[in-house]
């Protein structure tokens, strides 16, 4: 076979559904896959016996050690807990107004942006996990009883809509964010998970948008991405309608990656964090904003291209420009291909 046989047969080869062998001797022996929590879960659908898996193997289930952590300002929080796994890569953040469905006020935005913003700073965190304290809920949206006129209002005399900005840094943020939903992800707090890179959902929890019988939307992020996720149709029914869904019901939609028993949501989400952990950094950093960017046009192409500029410092041709500059002489980038 010549070069250009070969490369065609390689071509060929990814024409081929993946669930179709290419010769029947090459089909590896199909075995059931193991208990996965829902029938979207995806970690369990290639053959036990295969090389992928032998090489690449279970994460473990094991609890993490949690320890509190603290931004760079030290200031104690009060509507979040911020925690991170000892020896390993997971940082996790909990809204902490189990009182209130764990709404969020101003301050609990705050506290959540200077947790993400630690998170993101830190470089051996590469995965973040959103969660509500408690199993009612997740989050329950904007603490109505602090709504005024112009946004929500605790210790300030106007109103903020700060989520709105939480949420651009969650979209934004070059690390995974998964979203741990037990009991109602409801109004802002439906936004949030949606947001979010992965969905984990109990097999308790309760989604939903509230905003048309309170008196509110959310005609971002929480129009737009809901769109996304479950089809124009679907979001005018979630928002005209503002009905809830089961965790069923929302996984059949494609609004959650999964869903587990309640006692298994923690463990479960561990256990994804872990499988994204073992995986190369840069490419997850690139797929997020890749995956991000048509959408998120101009700002989208802005987050790629700079994952391109901070690849290419790295290369010899960079540093040849660099170097150069600091020299007082002119570049040679002769020595580095045109690649085709
Ligand atoms: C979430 C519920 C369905 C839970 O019902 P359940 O029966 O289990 O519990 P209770 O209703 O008895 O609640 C217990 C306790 O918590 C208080 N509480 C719950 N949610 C909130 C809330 N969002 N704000 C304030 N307080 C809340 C409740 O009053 C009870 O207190 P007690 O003192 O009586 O014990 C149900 O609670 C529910 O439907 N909650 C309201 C959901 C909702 O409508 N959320 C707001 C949507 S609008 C929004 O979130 C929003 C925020 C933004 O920042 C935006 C910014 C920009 C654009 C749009 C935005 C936006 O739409």
């Amino acid at each position: 076979m010549d070069a250009a046989e070969r490369r065609l047969a390689r071509v060929a080869a990814h024409l081929v559904p993946s669930s179709f062998p290419v010769t029947p001797a090459a089909a590896p022996p199909l075995v059931p896959a193991p208990t996965a929590a829902s029938s979207s879960s995806s970690s369990s659908s290639s053959p036990a016996g295969d090389s992928y898996r032998r090489v690449h193997g279970e994460v473990s289930a094991e609890p993490p050690e949690w320890r509190a952590a603290t931004d760079e300002s030290g200031k104690e929080f009060v509507d979040i807990i911020y925690e991170k796994a000892v020896n390993e890569g997971i940082a996790k953040i909990t809204i902490n107004r189990p009182d209130r469905r764990n709404a969020f006020r101003p301050l609990t935005v705050k506290e959540l942006m200077r947790a993400f913003n630690d998170a993101r700073d830190d470089s051996s965190i590469g995965v973040i996990i959103l969660t509500g304290k408690g199993t009612k809920a997740f989050c329950s949206g904007g603490d109505q009883a602090l709504r005024d006129s112009d946004g929500y209002v605790d210790f300030d005399s106007f109103g903020r809509l700060n989520v709105l900005d939480l949420q651009v840094q969650i979209r934004r943020l070059p690390k995974p964010v998964v979203a741990m939903v037990a009991g109602y992800a409801v109004g802002g707090g439906h936004v949030l998970h949606m947001v979010c890179d992965i969905t984990i959902a109990a097999d308790n929890a309760i989604f939903g948008q509230t905003g048309p019988k309170v008196g509110s939307f959310d005609a971002g992020y929480g129009s737009s991405i809901m769109s996304r996720l479950v089809g124009p149709k679907r979001a005018r029914e979630m928002w005209f309608l503002s009905r809830f869904y089961t965790a069923a019901e929302a996984d059949k939609m494609g609004l959650v990656n999964t869903v587990v028993p309640l006692a298994e949501l923690e463990q479960e989400t561990v256990k994804w964090c872990r499988q994204i952990l073992r995986n190369s950094p840069m490419a997850i950093r690139v797929l997020k904003s890749a995956l991000n960017a048509a959408d998120d046009g101009h700002a989208g192409l802005q987050e790629l291209g700079g994952n391109a500029t901070l690849i290419f410092y790295g290369t010899e041709e960079a540093k040849e420009g660099k170097n150069a500059y600091m020299e007082r002489r002119r570049p040679d980038f002769s020595k580095f291909p045109r690649k085709p």
